[in-house]
């Protein structure tokens, strides 16, 4: 029986993300090449009950493909740095890109072909909508806390990525309409943040206060979205919040674990973006003006 060849695949930023979709991909046969910054010998996802072991190492010198094993491009990439580290990482695209190779950005936000594309000669590139938290803890191994699913603007570079997690615990949605769904995510993404400003978890949503701010500002954003061209319905908003209060208290965001560390935040990307975007539109938008150079600050300093 002539069996068909795997696709060779790369996951270049092995954190909360990455280590879900290694572990997929590990389970089903289809383990990747692991790209990071801090050398590791394996990756460890707990979903639940289950331990998934991903054989390393994580390789750190994107000028050293030569000790990878790598001769040739990789089919697929998956891209799982955080916004604010696209650039550092760029020397890995350049060595694991073909212009065939399809480059499936896993990041918040609704502008990463705007920033990844310019740190990439060669490559396919395509934006995921990555719907479920994950949260690295002490020891470096990873926490899923919810079911692992992506969702992809439909295409043939989305149906690469679609073949390559067939089968595996990551289900992966084919959209006929991304646009909206990356606007429904970034609103979820935006309204997180007030979780770095409270510095406390999913459980703040529960308060009446917050929940009333969390809700004008969803309404800001859903402004933002239609204006963008987001097909996305009166229910949105009241649908996020009702997400949040559902949520385990102690669910974090990845914003909020970046705080904690002290490290940049993806302010920009995920709520600089709905103030930009508006005054594009015309609209005003109150409650972005005092939450985002707030995030900004909190971010870059300086003090
Ligand atoms: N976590 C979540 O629940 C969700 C996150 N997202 C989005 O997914 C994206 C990734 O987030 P997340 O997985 O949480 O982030 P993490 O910080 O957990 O992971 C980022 C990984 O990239 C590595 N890295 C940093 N710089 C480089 C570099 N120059 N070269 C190679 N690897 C590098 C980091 O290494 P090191 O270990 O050294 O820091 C880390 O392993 C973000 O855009 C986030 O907004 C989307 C949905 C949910
Ligand atoms: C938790 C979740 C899914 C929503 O804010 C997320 O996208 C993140 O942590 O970045």
């Amino acid at each position: 029986m002539r069996t068909e060849p795997q696709p060779s695949i790369a996951v270049v930023g092995p954190g909360a993300i990455g280590t879900t979709v290694a572990a997929a991909l590990h389970e089903v046969g289809r383990t990747p090449l692991l790209c990071g910054r801090t050398a590791r010998s394996q990756l460890t996802l707990h979903d639940g009950d289950r331990l998934i072991t991903v054989p390393g190492p994580v390789w750190t010198d994107p000028a050293r493909t030569d000790r990878h094993g790598i001769d040739r491009p990789c089919d697929l990439v998956f891209l799982a740095v955080k916004a604010t580290q696209v650039e550092a990482a760029a020397p890995w695209l350049a060595a694991l890109s073909g212009p065939d190779t399809v480059v499936c950005v896993l990041q918040n936000g609704v502008e990463q072909l705007a920033q990844v594309a310019p740190h990439c000669p060669r490559g396919q590139f395509l934006p995921a909508v990555v719907w479920f938290p994950a949260q690295a803890q002490a020891d470096g191994s990873v926490r899923l806390r919810g079911e692992a699913r992506l969702s992809l603007p439909d295409g043939p570079a989305a149906r690469v990525v679609a073949q390559a997690l067939h089968g595996s615990r990551c289900a992966v949605d084919l959209a006929a309409d991304f646009q909206a769904l990356a606007w429904r995510k970034l609103l979820q993404n935006a309204v997180a943040g007030l979780m770095v400003l409270a510095r406390r978890r999913a459980g703040m949503f529960g308060r009446d206060d917050i929940a009333a701010l969390a809700l004008a500002y969803l309404q800001e954003g859903l402004a933002v979205a239609r204006a963008e061209g987001a097909a996305l319905g009166d229910e949105v908003p009241q649908a996020i919040l009702a997400w949040f209060q559902a949520a385990p208290a102690d669910m974090g965001t990845s914003i909020l674990t970046d705080r904690e560390a002290g490290r940049p935040l993806e302010w920009d990307i995920r709520n600089g973006v709905v103030a930009r975007r508006a005054r594009a539109h015309g609209l005003s938008t109150p409650i972005s003006d005092v939450l985002v150079p707030l995030l900004a600050a909190a971010s870059d300093g300086p003090g």
